[in-house]
């Protein structure tokens, strides 16, 4: 076998010179091939201890080369010039570059490994740091959405396989025997890992196996995460053997700590839409505190502020386990989620909700009176570092009757935006044609949906982040989708817009669809997000849209009755959207009110009573920011909060 060449000089004399005539000939060679081949002009230029400068073809032909090449601009020369050091420096980095995917490789085989031992109990084995429990967070997720998208194939295409092997169902039997549901269990197990590994079509299975796997794959995150949850709480980490973590560039970010837990999904969901939800349960919060379903109110105790006759307002006595505080809440950019983590160093928080549609009052629910007095007696009347230093004002809560529970929740619908009088919003009916309608229905109904817990979406042009209501301007998917280009052209004509046409150039849709009965918190879309104008076109069906601009307020116990009687900071007005209108948000509109669809079956507009059909779908369409915005409403400005 020939052995590989050193490349370094040669010390004998005699072999050193045999060697230069050989491969002196060879270059000429090549070069003689290379130019009859190829039709190409080269030369060479040999400078040498053993004879006069050898030269290849001619002294002519090198001439010619050489003025041609003389006659280049000098940066054209030397762009593909190397010498021996940048020739040298050129493969150490494709070295180092194989050199950094081999290892990620490596940390991606050893983050498969830990995650199946972890489900099969061997966690133990392995010593492990707070930055592979990350990694291991960030892999599952990945590893979900691989499933996830495998599965959402095979059911979009309407796929089950047919031949062998046997289904994996096994019979309905009456009986489920502890060992059938042990094999059961395990073949989904191995279901779910030959998903991932493409081995699905080796499977036969049918709607009830792809449903089993679907709650196997909650079942199986579920174990994985509690497990995960209670290693960080702990701030466990064990001795033997060597660290998992080799030293990878760019770990991902920490995903554990923010998870929360799930909640149960609340309408019948196909399943892909339940894997969606799987994957949007591990790392979204999105929506899922809201206070103003209806469902939601007829099922949980509501409680209010204690009025001053309440005996359980004399705080201290009482054996509440429901706080009500004020001067925290979304209208002053603290979620219901941050509120929980702040009380929960006081026991086990069973749920916040709004007290009333403020915005700035809650009630946190502990599951015991104890922790309620405890948190009561450290956090009352104090700035709270970790609510941004806002000073809560608690007291205990006391429960509604059901007769109170309506008051004050219809704000009259308006059938026109003038009637709103908010400054920056416009109302189009009939902005599209039936048969558009149901053309991009049809569009939107041939591509994959994004399960949420309660609404599906699908995102364009820039991927919407529900966690951060914010965008990923590095991270574009691509041009909108052609099926929106007729609305594009007929939004750059609509009346009432007076802002920068660069504002026009939109690039972000997202496409919702709202089952009857569920709506949107109230919220304003993130300033730092998007530019000024927000288009929404409602389809399939009507809804109304409420919104609210907070003045924000503190808790101060004499004005209780101006709050029942409607006296609140808040104003709120309501709009109803037909469907084919378009709605603009632009200005104070858009800037300094909330908007939010109510989560209702039913809504009341002037005076009738309109159902809502069984879908809404809107596509809203934005322009992504590029700079911090610099609107003239501070105050909920997520950009010039920051500064
Ligand atoms: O469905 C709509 O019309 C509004 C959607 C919306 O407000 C949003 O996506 O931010
Ligand atoms: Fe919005």
């Amino acid at each position: 076998m020939k052995s590989k060449l050193k490349l370094s000089l040669i010390a004998d004399n005699n072999i050193r010179r045999t060697t230069f005539k050989k491969r002196k000939g060879g270059i000429t060679k090549k070069l003689h091939d290379l130019t009859t081949l190829c039709d190409v002009k080269a030369c060479a230029v040999i400078y040498s201890p053993y004879e006069n400068p050898a030269v290849w073809p001619s002294t002519e032909g090198v001439q010619e080369v050489v003025s041609k090449f003389m006659e280049m601009p000098v940066t054209e020369q030397s762009k593909l010039m190397v010498n021996h050091e940048t020739f040298l420096q050129g493969r150490i980095t494709k070295e180092t570059k194989k050199l950094e995917r081999l290892r990620l490789e490596n940390r991606e085989s050893q983050l498969t490994q830990f995650m199946f031992d972890c489900v099969k109990g061997k966690m133990s084995e392995y010593q492990y740091d707070a930055r592979d429990l990350h990694d291991l967070s960030s892999h599952i997720d990945q590893y979900i959405n691989q499933l996830n998208a495998r599965i959402e194939l095979f059911t979009e295409n309407g796929e089950s396989s047919s031949s062998y092997p046997p289904p994996l169902a096994v019979a309905d039997l009456p009986v489920v025997t502890d060992q059938a549901a042990s094999i059961r269990e395990s073949q989904l197990t191995q279901f779910m890992f030959d998903c991932v590994g493409g081995k699905m079509s080796e499977h036969q299975y049918d709607a009830r196996d792809l449903l089993d796997l679907s709650s196997h794959i909650d079942h199986y995150i579920n174990k994985l995460n509690s497990k995960i949850k209670l290693l960080t709480k702990n701030g466990e980490c064990s001795s033997f053997p060597p660290p998992l973590h080799t030293s990878v560039a760019g770990a991902a970010p920490l995903a554990v700590a923010a998870r929360m837990p799930w909640k149960e999904a609340k309408y019948e969901k196909p399943l892909k839409l339940q894997l969606g939800i799987a994957i949007s349960k591990l790392g979204s919060k999105e929506e899922e505190s809201s206070p103003s379903s209806w469902e939601n109110e007829k099922k949980k105790p509501r409680f209010v502020r204690p009025t001053q006759s309440s005996p359980s307002s004399n705080s201290g006595e009482s054996n509440s386990s429901n706080l009500y505080v004020a001067n925290c809440g979304p209208a002053v950019g603290l979620s219901h989620d941050a509120i929980a983590a702040v009380f929960a160093a006081f026991g086990e928080v069973s749920g916040v909700y709004a007290a009333d549609e403020s915005g700035v009052r809650v009630i946190v629910s502990f599951a015991d009176p104890c922790s309620a007095k405890s948190a009561l007696e450290a956090l009352n009347g104090r700035p709270c570092p970790d609510l941004k230093g806002r000073s809560l004002h608690i007291r205990y809560s006391v429960l509604q009757l059901p007769s109170e529970m309506q008051v004050n929740d219809c704000v009259p619908v308006s059938l026109v935006d003038s009637e709103l009088n908010i400054p920056g919003l416009f109302l189009l009916p009939d902005f599209v044609s039936v048969e558009e309608e149901q053309q991009l229905l049809a569009a939107v109904d041939t591509r994959p949906w994004i399960g949420l817990a309660k609404r599906r979406v699908q995102h364009y042009g820039y991927e919407f982040c529900y966690v951060t209501r914010n965008v990923d301007t590095k991270k574009r998917l691509g041009e909108l989708p052609s099926f929106v280009s007729p609305i594009l052209e007929r939004i750059s004509l609509f009346p009432n817009l007076d802002n920068d046409p660069s504002c026009l150039n939109l690039d972000q849709l997202t496409v919702n669809e709202y089952p009857s009965g569920v709506g949107l918190s109230p919220h304003i879309d993130t300033h730092s997000a998007f530019e000024d104008c927000i288009f929404s076109l409602s389809l399939a069906g009507p809804c109304i849209m409420e919104f609210r601009r907070y003045s924000v307020s503190t808790w101060k116990a004499s004005s209780a009755d101006a709050e029942k009687s409607g006296d609140s900071s808040c104003i709120k007005k309501a709009l109803y959207l037909p469907p084919r209108s378009m709605l603009l948000l632009s200005g104070e509109a858009r800037y300094a009110w909330n908007h939010y669809i109510p989560h209702h079956k039913i809504d009341k507009v002037k005076d009738k009573v309109i159902r809502r059909s069984s879908r809404r779908v809107s596509f809203t369409i934005r322009k992504v920011r590029n700079h911090p915005c610099k609107c003239k409403y501070p105050q909920y400005c997520d950009s010039q909060q920051q500064m």
